[in-house]
């Protein structure tokens, strides 16, 4: 007996297909298909797995009447409304241990090239410029990170980070009792006042909106390395490119943006500032996108079907 239909509409690794096949559902795989012709036709499905092509919002949740679960192909559930799916007893499932080592590695990649002015120099030797007195570097060790969120992401930032020998602390504001290994839990103000490196891991919601604005960055005793691998939202993009200016941030990882792909990102008031900036790194949101990941969640997200 099938039990249940699950519908795909993103692309996902046909791992999600099979292992979900091999325990009984029916699954549909239309990773082409638009929100109009999901609505159409999600009346007839128990779930539907997407990653972030479309909005779950409260009209494609009333349409779909015998929806039991949303299958979220990667880590944030920011493109689902949360609050209305429990209201509804749907239950969500994500599958952030897919992607954690791909956004720890880019968030350390990111470091490494910021404190080592990678960007810049490979720029200049292009342009003809040999300068090594402008690209002297900074190294890591001994310096302090601070990470905002200890989930998934941030915990794995921290891992990475073993073997730098540098003090990581973390906040994180729904944990208490998480310090380990990698990283000693510590105080909102802890981190304004000793970091060095500022990550963020933070998921995107009605609190962590705007959250790293200009009065949040005045708080910095020193100047950091900033790294965004968690949403664009997050961030006031001219709070920090303001504080470049001003060197509260020494330069900047940015693999997220408040306005992602083109051409609305190019309409945005600092996008100029921002692509011009020598001290800005920027990654097309791929933090958690590598060949691994795109199996790996895939299969996480198909155990996580056992759980229901
Ligand atoms: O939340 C995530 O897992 C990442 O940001 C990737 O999201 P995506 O499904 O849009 O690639």
């Amino acid at each position: 007996m099938s039990k249940g239909k699950i519908l795909i509409v993103d692309d996902l690794h046909p791992a999600f297909k099979e292992n979900a096949e091999a325990m009984g559902y029916e699954v549909d795989d239309r990773p082409l298909i638009t929100r109009a012709e999901t609505m159409a036709i999600i009346a007839g499905y128990d779930g539907i797995a997407v990653r972030t092509k479309f909005l779950i919002d409260r009209e494609l949740m009333d349409a779909a009447v015998q929806l039991k679960f949303v299958a979220r192909a990667g880590a944030g559930l920011d493109n689902i409304d949360e609050a209305y799916a429990n209201q509804k007893g749907i239950q969500l499932l994500n599958a952030p241990e897919g992607n954690r080592d791909a956004v720890g590695e880019h968030a350390v990649g990111m470091l490494l090239l910021l404190m080592n002015n990678m960007r810049k120099g490979d720029q200049e030797i292009r342009n003809g410029i040999w300068d090594r007195e402008g690209n002297r570097g900074y190294e890591l060790k001994g310096k302090t990170v601070g990470i905002i969120g200890y989930g998934f992401m941030g915990k794995s930032f921290a891992k990475k980070l073993a073997g730098f020998e540098v003090n990581v602390l973390a906040y994180d504001k729904y944990k208490t009792g998480f310090s380990d290994a990698h990283a000693r839990e510590c105080s909102m103000e802890e981190i304004v006042k000793f970091s060095d490196v500022l990550s963020l891991h933070v998921p995107l919601t009605s609190e962590t909106r705007q959250m790293v604005n200009e009065e949040y960055l005045f708080h910095f005793r020193k100047p950091i390395f900033f790294i965004n691998t968690s949403r664009g939202d997050v961030v006031d993009t001219k709070a920090i490119l303001n504080a470049i200016s001003s060197n509260k941030i020494i330069a900047a990882g940015l693999d997220v943006l408040e306005t992602e792909k083109f051409p609305a990102l190019a309409n945005q008031s600092w996008y100029a500032e921002l692509v011009g900036s020598p001290k800005v790194i920027l990654s097309p949101h791929v933090g958690g996108w590598t060949f691994e990941s795109y199996r790996k969640i895939s299969e996480v997200l198909a155990e996580k079907l056992k759980e229901l």
